[in-house]
């Protein structure tokens, strides 16, 4: 199981620029923009939880060196893979998701259910209520095909916006990431290459610079963040309709909201997809200490953060995410490894 916990942030820009406003957080800036420390106030620190997670085996299948999206920076070594804030405006993301929420004019759980002023600017029309059936927006208008795991799927109504809110076009990242070169994430260099566990393990996560936690011992939650994750964040029922669409579509999930307090009903419990490739993000490739021999020691963590990510990791739709925290000093060519079951 994964420890994690939720760390409360005021809002997206505090993420984004270094200044929380939070009044017992402590954030520093970076020369590339990510802050490298988060809340310590108690409520936050209390709500500690464990996560399982799941991941299927997919590397292999999968093959390497997916094209890029079009339009995206090259993700080799000097270019940055999952850039900081100035890649995407927060403007212009805003300005894209109401573009999109408009077009498609479809909520998904509260981020996303913005007002459509549209609807009310139309007296002519019936309201949704009045319309008979037939004459209703239909969500099977909406129709987004993708490329999984298992090869090109075709998500209809409710669930083809739901991954198009996560794409990673619309987000700005990347769709794919190159494995076995140096990429920049967050303003870090990484590789992403054949765990030390060994390669029938997969990838692992590797860095490519110190990274200098001063006092391990009392690090947690206060380590220098590593980099969001930028993989889509589901309700439940949202991930549930999703697999009856497309089983396969399933990678590992990590259930968040398992925390002691956590109030929200089954059906809203958020899921991680951390499929990696999908979202171009490199979180999904830490692997864990559980099992290991000789025992990996873990350095890292995920953090759960309430408040939308960091651009660009989806700044305008979504209502919290997750961070990696180092919890010990890496040393350039150190594999990351974080504490979590899987199966
Ligand atoms: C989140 S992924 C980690 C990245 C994975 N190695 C890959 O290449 O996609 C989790 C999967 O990695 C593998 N894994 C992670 N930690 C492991 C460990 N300690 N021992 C064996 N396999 C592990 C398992 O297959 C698990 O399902």
């Amino acid at each position: 199981m994964s420890s994690s916990s939720v760390v409360s942030t005021n809002d997206s820009s505090s993420s984004n620029d270094g200044t929380s406003a939070h009044t017992q957080a402590h954030v520093s800036h970076s020369p590339h923009g990510p802050p490298r420390q988060l809340c310590q106030c108690t409520k936050c620190v209390g709500q500690i939880s464990q996560k399982s997670y799941v991941c299927a085996q997919h590397i292999q299948r999968f093959g390497r060196h997916r094209g890029l999206t079009p339009g995206a920076s090259s993700s080799r070594v000097g270019s940055r893979i999952t850039p900081p804030p100035y890649v995407l405006s927060q403007g212009v993301l805003a300005a894209i998701g109401n573009a999109l929420s408009h077009a498609f004019a479809v909520g998904i759980g509260a981020s996303h259910e913005a007002s459509n002023p549209h609807h009310q600017a139309r007296p002519c029309l019936p309201s949704v209520r009045q319309r008979s059936k037939a004459q209703r927006p239909s969500e099977g208008h909406a129709r987004t095909i993708v490329e999984g795991r298992w090869g090109m799927c075709e998500f209809t109504g409710k669930c083809a916006n739901i991954i198009q809110s996560w794409n990673p076009a619309v987000l700005g990242l990347l769709d794919s990431l190159p494995y076995d070169e140096e990429v920049v994430v967050w303003g870090r260099q990484w590789i992403v290459k054949t765990s030390t566990l060994g390669e029938r393990h997969g990838y692992g996560v590797y860095a490519c610079e110190d990274i200098i936690v001063e006092d391990s011992t009392s690090c947690r939650r206060e380590g220098p963040t590593l980099f969001p994750y930028g993989g889509p964040i589901y309700k439940r029922r949202h991930w549930n309709m999703i697999l009856r669409q497309h089983p396969e579509w399933k990678t590992f999930a990590l259930e968040m909201d398992t925390f002691a307090g956590s109030t929200r009903r089954h059906s809203d419990v958020r899921v991680i997809d951390g499929d990696p490739i999908r979202s171009g993000n490199i979180a999904g490739f830490i692997n864990s200490t559980v099992g290991t021999r000789p025992k990996r020691k873990a350095n890292c963590e995920w953090v759960f953060v309430e408040g939308p990510p960091p651009a660009p990791y989806g700044e305008t739709y979504h209502e919290d995410h997750c961070m990696v925290l180092a919890t010990r000093t890496i040393r350039s060519g150190d594999e990351l490894f974080t504490h979590y079951e899987w199966n």
